[in-house]
């Protein structure tokens, strides 16, 4: 049995089991194991997965995540944010604005500290999007973008967009989110042989040139509250798709909450929301 203390924290719902990994040690080939373990909502903590806060060769910190299928995703949106409040809070960095290493490349957060010293907001710069098949990765002419492609389905054709943000995102229109096939089609396109990884599915109803409605079921971990990742992908997808603009902010509504999305001019993503901590504990892990 292993002892390991973690702090539980959350963005928008999207709720993550964080092992601070400039203190711990977890073995390597147990990491896909403990991940579904804590997650377990009968025999664990209960979460969408696990993020490991890691010392970085590139970076103040490195974030590794881990989908409560045990499975590791490459980039976490909401978790980058509570990453940063954690790194800033435990004063592993300094500065209100630092790296942070992923597995899909470096991003850059900056922490909004209030009177108290907590950090409830959080700005990620992402990065660029990545559109072409091979980015994605979506089986196809390598260098094509996917916008508004058929995607037939079980003898229903359906329209997607593809955006990576250092993970594969798979976005489908609907005129109303709370019809959302989120249950049906979700899992259904997460497994899809044209996406060999995989991918995360949203759905998405266009309010406004400003304004977006989002709905997912995660690569991995199934519906959750919220995907910051994804969101910024339904950003793009608007631009690319004609539905929003470049260079202004979106606010994204998810169930848990809302972000606030800018793809800019010069190519790069911004993401600010909340991140916030519910609750630290040990975990008695057995292998
Ligand atoms: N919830 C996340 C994304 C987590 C990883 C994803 N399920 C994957 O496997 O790519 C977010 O906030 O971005």
């Amino acid at each position: 049995m292993q002892a390991i203390p973690f702090t539980k924290m959350h963005g928008l719902g999207n709720n993550y089991i964080y092992v601070d990994m400039f203190k711990e040690n977890l073995k390597e080939e147990e990491l896909s194991d403990i991940a579904i373990a804590v997650s377990s909502i009968y025999t664990g903590i209960g979460s969408d997965g696990m993020i490991l806060i890691c010392p970085s060769d590139v970076a103040p910190v490195k974030m590794r995540i881990f989908n409560n299928d045990g499975s590791e995703g490459k980039n976490c949106g909401n978790g980058l944010r509570c990453v940063a409040k954690y790194a800033y809070e435990k004063k592993l960095v300094h500065d209100k604005t630092f790296k942070i290493e992923t597995l899909s490349g470096l991003v850059e957060a900056t922490v909004q500290e209030s009177e108290t010293g907590e950090v409830n907001i959080v700005t990620v710069d992402m990065g660029v999007p990545r559109l072409s098949r091979d980015q994605i990765p979506m089986q196809g002419s390598e260098k094509s973008e996917v916008i508004n492609e058929p995607f037939p389905v079980d003898g229903e054709v359906y329209h997607i967009t593809t955006v990576s943000m250092g993970n594969p995102h798979g976005i489908f229109y609907v005129e109303n989110i709370e019809a959302a096939p989120l249950t049906t089609l979700g899992p259904r396109v997460e497994k899809d042989e044209r996406f060999p990884e995989s991918v995360n599915v949203e759905f998405v109803e266009v309010v406004s040139e400003s304004e977006l409605h989002f709905r997912v079921w995660e690569r991995g971990s199934g519906i959750t509250q919220a995907c910051g990742t994804g969101a910024c992908a339904a950003v793009v997808a608007s631009v690319l798709n004609g539905k929003t603009k470049r260079g202004i902010e979106t606010t994204v509504h998810l169930a848990g909450g809302d972000l606030f999305i800018t793809w800019t001019e010069e190519g790069n993503v911004l993401m600010t929301g909340p991140a916030e901590t519910i609750c630290t504990g040990t975990f008695f892990y057995r292998s």
